[in-house]
């Protein structure tokens, strides 16, 4: 059996990660992988659930984060650690460098109350003591935040993220920075204010360069 193989998908709104996440699912069931295709907030009833609160209605930064994680919790005992124990390959639109970034960087939350929560959600008895669940790559989609809202006008109505000004996601993307610098090996940075298929080859060479593709 193969091992499982956690790989999230991260940028502000309309950096063209969702276009990438099918391609490199059909990428691996052609080497004969079974993938998990799943996302946050969300991937279980419950979460949907809390994902469509958290978008929509109207609360304060900590209801947010604790939304967040609470859907985590659900989504990683229901949905990714089976995935991961039974081998699959599980591609996560967005997890926790999501909340670093939005509640973090956005909203200014604070970080260690953050990083509190993490070890308490993402701790798992399928690692050692003291380890927690991380994704083993994070495709990091960077493009400016004019960029991404461009490609979003209009294509649908924005949720309580979307509407935020610019601004707003230039702390995001400060704090993705941030998570990508503390972490630099798990992170992939992709070069998303290219066209898609530049964008795409430098998806699948990063998963390539790391050997889980041939
Ligand atoms: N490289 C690209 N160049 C131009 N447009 C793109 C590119 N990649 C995706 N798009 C378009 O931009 C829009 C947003 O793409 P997508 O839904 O993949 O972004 P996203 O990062 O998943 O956004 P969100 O997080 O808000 O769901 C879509 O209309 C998509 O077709
Ligand atoms: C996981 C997570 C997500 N968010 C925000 C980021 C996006 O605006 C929405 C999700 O919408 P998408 O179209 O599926 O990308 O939720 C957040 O603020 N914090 C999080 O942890």
């Amino acid at each position: 059996m193969s091992q499982g193989l956690f790989i999230s998908f991260e940028g502000i709104d309309g950096a063209g990660k969702s276009t990438h996440v099918e391609g490199l699912a059909q990428a691996f069931r052609a080497a004969g992988r079974n993938v998990t295709v799943t996302r946050e907030p969300g991937g279980t009833p419950l979460a949907e659930q809390l994902r469509a609160l958290a978008l929509n209605a109207p609360m304060d930064p900590l209801t947010e984060a604790l939304l967040m994680f609470a859907a985590r919790r659900d989504h990683l005992g229901q949905v990714i650690e089976p995935a991961l124990a039974r081998g699959d390959v599980v591609l996560c639109d967005r997890f926790t460098d999501a909340t670093f970034a939005y509640q973090g960087g956005g909203r200014g939350f604070d970080l260690a109350v953050l990083s509190q929560l993490e070890r308490w959600v993402q701790s798992t008895p399928a690692l050692p003591a003291g380890t927690l669940r991380q994704p083993a790559l994070t495709l990091w989609f960077e493009v400016a935040p004019e960029v991404a809202a461009q490609r979003l006008a209009g294509a649908r109505a924005p949720d309580r993220f979307e509407s935020q000004p610019a601004e707003f996601f230039r702390r995001v993307l400060r704090g993705y920075e941030a998570r990508a610098q503390a972490e630099a090996g798990r992170f992939a940075r992709i070069d998303a204010d290219r066209p898609r298929e530049q964008v795409w080859d430098q998806v699948i060479l990063a998963v390539r360069s790391r050997g889980w593709l041939a």
